[in-house]
């Protein structure tokens, strides 16, 4: 794996390698990125369940009693029209608002009134629509912060210096390290997130909310701002990061990305659900072809 040496500087040794090598060496990060979680349901069960939920802004509905399932294992789709509450499920689904009825269920349990850091710690993650980043602080140590969320040793521990601290610290900084590899970026992990290209930052996002460890990964439009190679990029990471043992629920505004990653797709409009399903019945559903009417493929949702 890419080492840090004892000045901090990085060793990549990943281009001297032979083909068995890297594959061997890929393995390993793989590994690292994704450690034991403890994830109650099975693979294909219902991981976070949204029951009838309502949101409402003063006179606003933002969520009319939506309900669907994300299953353990899957990648699904949350598209929609400007201003149909994707974002908004985003953030019931993680405390930043509560629902004003019905419930928001992880693993069977409901979320109902904990704050935000529990239910990081409880095991849901996400990125942001506006890349929020810690612009002054390197790419590593933006992950290194991320996986602050699930540390178990005291700030006292840390003052003292306990064993135990310093084990952890140096863990973290291999795992963050692992996950800066693991989205593509390693190479500017000393770099300050202010001063990486775009597509690193939003890369950056990914390996942070990944560090926290969560059963679900929730990406709000990875990849807006991209051209057709990043998004053709970023719909492999996906898959990666899949394919590794993690939840994704995805929402995104290009379609061809959307249609070409998920295995299902939820679909709202003006606040309520009008279909879920496989990306091809989707595409042929005549409510969702009326709700985007008029709307070039590529600039919808
Ligand atoms: N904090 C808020 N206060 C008042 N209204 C809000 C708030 N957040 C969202 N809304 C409103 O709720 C509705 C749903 O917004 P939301 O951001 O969830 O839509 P969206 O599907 O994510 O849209 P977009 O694709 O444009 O990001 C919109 O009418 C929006 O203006």
């Amino acid at each position: 794996m890419t080492e840090l040496n004892e000045e901090g500087g990085l060793v990549a040794e990943v281009a001297h390698m032979t083909p068995e090598q890297r594959a061997e060496h890929e393995a390993e990060v793989a590994e690292a990125v994704a450690p034991d979680r403890e994830i109650e349901v099975e693979v294909g069960e219902t991981l976070l369940e949204m029951r009838d939920v309502t949101l409402r802004f003063g006179g606003l509905t933002a969520l009319d009693g939506v309900s669907f399932g994300i299953r353990r294992g899957e990648i699904l789709g949350l598209i929609g029209p400007n201003g149909a509450g994707k974002t908004t499920c985003f953030n019931a689904m993680t405390g930043v608002y509560r629902p004003t009825s019905g419930q928001v269920l992880l693993e069977g349990k409901p979320l109902a009134k904990a704050p935000r850091h529990k239910i990081t710690q409880l095991g849901v993650a996400r990125t942001f629509q506006n890349i929020r980043l810690f612009d002054e602080m390197t790419a590593l140590e933006n992950v290194v912060v991320g996986a602050d969320a699930r540390h178990r040793t005291s700030v006292m521990g840390a003052l003292l210096r306990l064993p135990r601290h310093h084990h952890e610290e140096r863990q973290a900084v291999e795992r963050a390290m692992a996950l800066l590899e693991f989205v593509g970026i390693a190479d500017r992990a000393a770099d300050k997130a202010k001063n990486l290209p775009y597509g690193y930052q939003r890369r950056l996002e990914i390996a942070r909310a990944l560090a926290t460890e969560p059963k679900l990964l929730c990406l709000d439009e990875p990849a807006a701002g991209f051209n057709p190679a990043e998004k053709e990029e970023l719909m492999a990471l996906i898959r990666k990061i899949r394919a590794d043992g993690y939840t994704v629920l995805l929402i995104e505004h290009d379609m061809k990305l959307v249609m070409g990653v998920t295995d299902r797709i939820v679909v709202l409009e003006f606040g309520k659900k009008i279909a879920d399903g496989l990306p091809a019945e989707i595409r042929e559903n005549p409510a969702v072809i009326a709700a985007y009417l008029g709307v070039p493929d590529d600039d919808a949702a």
